[in-house]
């Protein structure tokens, strides 16, 4: 079954509570949550304290992506926040397995995210220790940019290693330049959970939107 987890970056921050209680209503099976530090990213976004206030308009999961530089400095903060999941970069850790295992000490699923440019085989180590792989269909940092068509080599290659290796429960995920077309073409290749902002809350019919994802 395919998860659709829209993100709020692409949602009206001036009534954020509101916005996510309608996109659970129009369908949504996550709220994808992304936090940009202007560092690791060329742009900014939220921190805890606003997570913390818009967690209760949903009982649906908060899977939260940190865009961030060392994020281990954080994780506390957003799990105490609500995050119901958290994914961070491997280039962004500078050990990568103690802080997947921070996020796991914490009683939460760990996922791990790559940009388009950082192949796969850097995965290998880690991936017994994640329950999600993100794989960035677009340069991190701006909703609204276009698919990068070689994610689709990408993906096929993460679903191959992770059945060679018996990992067939780790989720695999795709974030940037999804819509009803892109959808299809990396389910076909792989991608278990979906992530889309400006078609999703960009579409007259968010609800309309979720269903041509699935
Ligand atoms: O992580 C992100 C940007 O870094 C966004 O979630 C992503 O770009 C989704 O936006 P859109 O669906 O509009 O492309």
């Amino acid at each position: 079954m395919t998860i659709i987890a829209p993100s709020i970056l692409a949602a009206d921050f001036s009534k954020l509570g509101q916005e996510i209680a309608d996109i659970e209503k129009a369908g949504a099976d996550w709220i994808h949550v992304d936090v940009m530090d202007g560092h690791f990213v060329p742009n900014l976004s939220f921190g805890p304290a606003v997570i913390s206030s818009v967690r209760n308009a949903t009982a649906l999961a908060f899977d939260v992506h940190l865009m961030i530089s060392q994020p281990e400095r954080y994780i506390a903060d957003y799990a105490a926040a609500g995050a119901d999941r958290i994914t961070v970069h491997l280039e962004a850790c500078t050990h990568l397995h103690r802080t997947l295992h921070q996020i796991k000490d914490l009683g939460l699923p760990a996922g791990v995210a790559i940009n388009p440019a950082t192949p796969i085989s850097l995965l290998e180590p880690v991936l017994e220790d994640v329950d999600l792989v993100l794989i960035m269909t677009v340069n991190p940092g701006f909703g609204g940019q276009s698919f990068i068509p070689y994610s689709l080599e990408k993906l096929r290659e993460l679903r191959q290693r992770l059945t060679a290796r018996g990992l067939s429960g780790v989720h695999v995920q795709v974030d940037g330049g999804i819509n009803a077309s892109t959808a299809s073409l990396v389910r076909q290749a792989g991608a278990n959970v979906l992530v889309a902002g400006s078609y999703v809350f960009g579409n007259e019919s968010p609800s309309a939107a979720i269903s041509s994802l699935r």
